[in-house]
């Protein structure tokens, strides 16, 4: 029998959702499939050609990942069955990854290491660049990570051309593929690894403690897989969040009479996100997420569910799963 074991994540292969994905479902026997942007995990997993999804949904620096919030809130309709399943919280440590002015084409192309690589004496203060970077002429990176370093650029990297990539793995395979050696990526120390790049500059994000949280997502209703964990198997409600999108009548009050909602039933909010609702310019949507497990009848999910139902617009189920923090 053909078992789905396919778990999608946004790569290529070294980026931080790729560990994320890794933390969460490498002791299970799960596959990993690299996907190049995170509409493209979306798809996998609605398509079911992987059993679940890692993606990206915040950072603590930099705040939301638009790109999911958008895709979760679907309103093309696009996604009707996936839900969120579970959370991962994974430290982020960039790096500034290239080629030393120092090194001479042969020894990039022979892919020898120099000494600032591997020799722990050569960090100097917390994300000061090792070498000179004086010769770096164009930067690649995904936005989210831009936000998070904006000291370091500021200050070692002002006035070089930023370059948008789809991942920080991506950005770290672009600056390998550049034989002239003057462009470089802020990216993992995993994605210097996997692309063979020189570390010019180690911790270069603005916190210590930045972090981004992963969604685990899977197809509402689907069928318990043999890989996977039970995801709602231990702990009270309150260990656990849910969340929904929903968008609002156009009338004074109608969002405060959604909010009431939460309050009349005890329901403690964690978080407000707002999106233009692409229905019509200055429409939002709001994507909501609350401490809570919905039971599968009555509970008091359900009943809020029930009661928004009568004062939104448009009200769509995201999900439930166990909080890691
Ligand atoms: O590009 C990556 O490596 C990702 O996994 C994406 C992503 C994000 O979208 O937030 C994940 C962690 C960092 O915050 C920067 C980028």
């Amino acid at each position: 029998m053909n078992i789905p074991n396919k778990v999608a994540y946004l790569g290529p292969v070294g980026t931080y959702t790729h560990q994320a994905a890794l933390n969460a479902y490498e002791e299970e026997g799960f596959q990993f499939e690299p996907q190049v942007e995170i509409k493209s995990v979306f798809d996998a997993v609605q398509n079911d050609i992987a059993i679940r999804g890692v993606v990206p949904v915040e950072n603590s620096t930099n705040g939301a990942v638009m790109a999911t919030l958008d895709l979760l809130a679907d309103i093309q309709g696009r996604y009707p069955d996936i839900v969120v399943c579970g959370e991962v919280y994974f430290d982020v440590r960039h790096c500034l990854l290239g080629r030393s002015a120092t090194r001479t084409e042969s020894e990039w192309t022979s892919g020898r290491s120099p000494q600032t690589v591997n020799d722990p004496n050569a960090a100097g203060p917390k994300g000061t660049p090792r070498v000179s970077i004086k010769h770096i002429k164009r930067l690649y990176s995904h936005p989210q990570a831009w936000g998070q370093c904006t000291l370091f650029l500021d200050t070692f990297l002002t006035g070089v051309e930023r370059v948008d990539t789809t991942s920080t793995s991506r950005a770290a395979e672009l600056t390998a593929s550049d034989s002239t050696g003057t462009s470089a990526a802020i990216s993992s120390l995993s994605a210097a690894h996997v692309h063979g790049l020189e570390i010019l500059a180690e911790g270069i994000q603005e916190k210590n403690d930045n972090k981004t949280r992963f969604f685990l997502i899977k197809k509402q209703n689907a069928q318990p897989s043999p890989f996977a964990r039970p995801e709602q198997s231990h702990g009270t409600k309150d260990d656990y969040k849910s969340l929904v999108a929903l968008t609002v009548r156009d009338r004074p009050g109608s969002l405060v009479e959604a909010l009431a909602v939460f309050r009349d039933h005890d329901i403690n909010l964690t978080s407000i996100q707002t999106r233009p609702s692409g229905t019509a310019p200055w429409n939002y949507t709001f994507v909501i997420e609350f401490v809570g497990l919905r039971a599968v009848q009555g509970g008091s999910v359900n009943r809020a569910l029930a009661d928004l139902g009568d004062v939104v617009e448009h009200v769509k189920w995201l999900g439930c799963w166990h909080k890691e923090s």
